[in-house]
């Protein structure tokens, strides 16, 4: 029984068809990555799978929840960290991160340790009573990334992961989300990084025009998957360029 389980997902904004049938299944234990170009149809299939829009056809199950029907029971159970969010600019993260605990009744004393464990592990220790308004994009991306993980949920959709942070952050985060669906957790990762999807994930689905054209399996550790010697990039190329009905102008043309 998978984690994430989605079927013949559709969603459309007035005449834009942004997911088409869309269909896959993410296993515990999965780092699964959601990869594909912009407007591709990532974020729109993440929002339904948290509950936050209502699809047109299709059905979704996350934990043997319904985000259509159960929007809130869902929610409990997952984390989520969405694309380009701030936390709240009135609040410091230890005032931010106490509320998120409490929303997710999490006992006050575990909020204390986890947030002490994460802002150590991400190094935010000294900002912790800052408010957020004075923090850096990087130092609030951190902020958010602890907040999705606070209730240790078994299933958490992320848009972008390492956005903003520095390269030795981006380096822990990996590793942590690596040992994180390892753990017998389902990991969602939306990203338009294929280097960084090619080194961590465990599967990739490559979404254009909203649906899944093509999945892969990889090792999740950089060593490969499938014994196939094609890279993601050349995969991912193939793949959108031949289902994309996008005719963009080369950059050559461009130029000329
Ligand atoms: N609220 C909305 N109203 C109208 N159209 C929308 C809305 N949200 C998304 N779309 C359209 O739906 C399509 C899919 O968008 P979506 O944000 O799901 O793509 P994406 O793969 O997450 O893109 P990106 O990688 O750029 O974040 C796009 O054509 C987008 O313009």
């Amino acid at each position: 029984m998978g984690a994430i389980r989605v079927d013949g997902l559709g969603k459309s904004y007035g005449a834009v068809e942004a997911v088409a049938d869309m269909s896959f299944t993410v296993e515990r234990g999965e780092l699964y990555g959601f990869l594909g170009p912009n407007g591709a149809g990532k974020t729109t299939t993440i929002r339904t799978l948290t509950g936050q829009i209502q699809p047109d056809a299709g059905t979704v199950r996350v934990l043997e929840t319904d985000p259509v029907t159960e929007p809130i029971e869902t929610r409990k159970r997952v984390g989520i960290l969405p694309e380009q969010q701030s936390p709240p600019s009135f609040l410091t993260p230890r005032e931010y991160l106490e509320f998120v605990g409490d929303v997710r009744e999490l006992d006050s004393d575990r909020v204390a340790e986890r947030t002490a464990d994460w802002a150590q592990r991400l190094g935010f220790e000294n900002k912790l009573d800052t408010l957020h308004t004075d923090l850096s994009r990087g130092q609030q991306q951190k902020v958010m990334i602890t907040q999705a993980f606070l209730h240790e949920p078994d299933v958490v959709f992320i848009d972008e992961p390492l956005a903003n942070l520095d390269p030795l952050v981006q380096e822990q985060v990996k590793r942590f989300l690596v040992s994180y669906a390892a753990g017998d957790n389902a990991v969602f990762v939306s990203t338009h990084n294929i280097d960084v999807a090619e080194e961590i994930c465990t599967r990739v689905g490559i979404v254009a025009d909203g649906r899944i054209v093509t999945e892969r399996s990889l090792a999740g550790d950089g060593g490969g998957g499938d014994g196939n010697d094609e890279s993601l990039l050349e995969v991912f190329l193939e793949r959108v360029e031949n289902e994309d009905a996008r005719d963009l102008p080369s950059l050559e043309r461009i130029d000329a």
